[in-house]
């Protein structure tokens, strides 16, 4: 671990991207804005470690927010890629590696019978609202607060991730008569879930919900949530997309709609599946995703759908995370990972609430118990930012905001654990000026 971090260099280079990108960053959370830091610019990844143009390293739990489940720069992964890429980098034509991949796609995920690829999350998302809307003929779209779906018009709207970091309202740009089809809730109110669909039930085309919130750090659904989102919709006839762009094969090889036995009708995916290449995919009913072009009249298109590289990658990455020891050893991780943070916060009175699923962990400085977007935001800011210096300090790379999640990989060591902890308490301490 380091003991004095430099940032010359980062400050150099975001000094220049500055003026030639808008914020310097080409995805908003990278820009570090909430920390008062420049952002760490990366030269390179190995494993459970990541390395700053400063020549900084530290254990990494951003893990490209979520994709690199295996760590950074796989071997077999990485084989996989420089066997694909020798054939060449894309065709915008059919090949066997898609097949394979739907293929294996269909018998992981327990709702999915056919699935699309694409290039992003947000295409995911944004491709599988316009099929609910096609398919059910109506309108409106429920989604929850503090939940991120990528950046789609219908969506961004009380969205988690970058833009509660930045403190944004709804975005400028998104049509008023987009924006007015989208009803949002809180997450895991059940009773403005009924009461919403007495009143409208019959336009609603669709729930779309995070079934692990992960945009407004980590909260779980609270129980009988995801089935009662279930029952109603069906009640309803309209459908439920589960957006598990973060927690599919991340909470669970089969998806977070395994762990929690609901079933919906239509899945986003993205991240993991790609193997660190840019991805997306839905997937769901046989007889709803038949409704896409060329089977269907739902028109959804993509010059790099299907890029063989990001097959490559995902499919070998698919195929290493079947070994169910895997799951078992993010967990046992995971798991010591919050004990010795709970110890921690005990020992040093500072007040923290922890939320983990698997291996998606997230801390929040406030006494609240934090099950959606209205707790989540009480955690106390200004004690975040001294924290997240603290520990960036001390070579551990968390996302620099709360409304994110520490991603635990399988490359990240018993050792990386403890060294972690070691921080935590290191930071806490400091946080409370008793270190
Ligand atoms: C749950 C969820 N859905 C959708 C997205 C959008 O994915 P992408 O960034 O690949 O567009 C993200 C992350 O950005 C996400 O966490
Ligand atoms: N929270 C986002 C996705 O999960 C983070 C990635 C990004 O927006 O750059």
């Amino acid at each position: 671990m380091n003991t004095k971090r430099v940032d010359f260099y980062s400050k150099a280079l975001f000094e220049q991207a500055k003026s030639v990108i808008p914020g310097g960053v080409n995805s908003p959370v990278r820009a570090f804005s909430l920390v008062d830091s420049p952002p760490v610019f990366i030269t390179k990844g190995q494993g459970s470690h990541i390395f700053d143009v400063d020549g900084n390293e530290y254990i990494d739990y951003i893990c490209s927010w979520g994709p690199l489940i295996l760590g950074h720069a796989h071997p077999a992964v990485e084989k996989e890629i420089q066997k694909a890429v020798s054939d060449g980098s894309s065709f915008g034509l059919s090949t066997e590696i898609e097949v394979k991949m739907a293929k294996l796609i269909c018998e992981i995920v327990p709702s999915i019978e056919m699935v699309r690829m694409v290039n992003s999350g947000t295409e995911a998302v944004m491709s599988a609202l316009r099929l609910a809307r096609g398919y059910t003929k109506r309108q409106k779209i429920v989604k929850f607060q503090g939940g991120y779906h990528g950046h789609a018009d219908a969506l961004l709207i009380k969205a988690g991730s970058g833009v509660a970091t930045l403190g944004l309202p709804d975005s400028p740009g998104i049509p008023n008569n987009v924006a007015s089809d989208t009803i949002t809730l809180p997450y895991n109110g059940m009773e403005s879930i009924r009461h919403t669909f007495e009143q409208f039930g019959e336009r609603i085309a669709a729930v779309i919900v995070e079934p692990v919130a992960g945009n407004m750090g980590v909260v779980p659904p609270n129980p009988g949530f995801l089935q009662g989102l279930r029952e109603i919709t069906e009640q309803y006839r309209s459908l439920l997309i589960f957006d598990e762009v973060m927690t599919g094969f991340r909470v669970d090889y089969h998806g977070a709609q395994s762990l929690y036995g609901v079933n919906p009708d239509i899945t986003c995916l993205g991240k993991i599946i790609g193997g660190g290449l840019p991805v997306g995919a839905y997937g769901g009913k046989r007889e709803i995703m038949e409704q896409i072009a060329p089977a269907g009249p739902i028109y959804q298109a993509g010059t790099l759908s299907g890029n063989p590289l990001a097959m490559s990658a995902g499919y070998k990455t698919l195929q290493l995370l079947e070994k169910i020891e895997i799951y078992d050893e993010l967990e046992r991780k995971a798991a010591r990972l919050e004990e010795g943070f709970r110890q921690n916060a005990e020992l040093t009175s500072v007040p923290l609430k922890i939320n983990r699923v698997g291996s998606m962990l997230s801390t929040f400085f406030t006494e609240q118990e934090v099950v959606d977007y209205e707790t989540a935001k009480s955690s106390d800011m200004q004690v975040f930012k001294k924290y997240y210096m603290s520990m960036l300090n001390l070579g551990i790379l968390t996302a620099p905001t709360p409304y994110e999640v520490m991603f635990i990989s399988a490359a990240h060591s018993e050792e990386d654990i403890e060294d972690t902890i070691k921080a935590h308490y290191q930071a806490l301490s400091n946080v409370k000026n008793i270190g």
